[in-house]
């Protein structure tokens, strides 16, 4: 396993985070599924502003690291904090913090496109809930989806419905499988310059790819398990 800084001039491991408060750390980390050690003895630091891709084969581990990452399953060895707290999904405030798209997001049967995204702009006590999830929904090529039911959207519509879910609400740690999976060359391009810009704007990112040139595009760090 290697860990090559992707863009040297703004390496994050000497530079650090600009506000000084560390983002997500993950400490010698390990998983094992029988007696195979899925991930073993994963160390890395992503500050807020950065993008850390972990790229691989299939199998090679990507998902379950994300997986800890996002407090979703423990590791057998190891740690992983953000902000210096650790990762627990039950915690309330970890959710707060973590926006992560690793599946198709789950749907409630009864509502629209545009309620979902709605409820969780309500959820997260932003203002305007609605022309907010209209907002994104435009950003995300759904307006004209807006009153349909989850279940009659395209697979690579249903994919951006769960890119919507992230980007409609406030986080600090973004995680993402396979961003890119069924989206057109445009929709990839959107998402390039997306990811960017939430970057930018301070949300630390860890995402898994086999896109190369989305890799290229937006990640700082790139990590390469397998
Ligand atoms: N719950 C589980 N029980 C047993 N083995 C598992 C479990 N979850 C994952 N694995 C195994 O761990 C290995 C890594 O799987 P993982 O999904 O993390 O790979 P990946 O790098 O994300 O692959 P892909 O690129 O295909 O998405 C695989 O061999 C998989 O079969």
């Amino acid at each position: 396993m290697s860990k090559v800084p992707h863009v040297p001039e703004a390496d994050p491991r000497t530079s650090g985070p600009a506000s000084g408060t560390p983002g997500l750390v993950a400490t010698q980390v390990r998983k094992l599924f029988g007696e195979r050690a899925v991930v073993d003895g994963i160390s890395l630091q992503v500050d807020p502003g950065e993008v850390l891709a972990l790229v691989g084969g299939n199998g090679s581990g990507k998902t379950t690291l994300l997986r800890i990452l996002t407090g979703a399953i423990d590791p057998d060895d190891g740690e992983v904090t953000w902000q210096g707290r650790s990762l627990d999904e039950s915690d309330p405030w970890v959710r707060r913090e973590v926006a992560v798209l690793l599946d198709d997001a789950e749907t409630f049967p009864d509502l629209s496109v545009l309620e979902h995204v709605e409820l969780l702009a309500r959820a997260f006590g932003l203002d305007d809930a609605r022309p907010h999830a209209q907002q994104v929904l435009d950003e995300v090529g759904l307006t004209r989806q807006a009153g349909q039911l989850p279940t009659s959207l395209s697979s690579g519509q249903r994919h951006r419905l769960g890119l919507a879910s992230v980007l409609v609400r406030p986080a600090g740690l973004v995680v993402l499988d396979e961003p890119e999976q069924r989206l057109d060359d445009a929709g990839r391009t959107w998402l390039s310059e997306r990811l960017r810009r939430l970057a930018d704007d301070g949300a630390a990112i860890v995402l898994a790819s086999h896109d190369e040139q989305l890799v290229e595009d937006v990640a700082h760090l790139v990590l390469e398990l397998g």
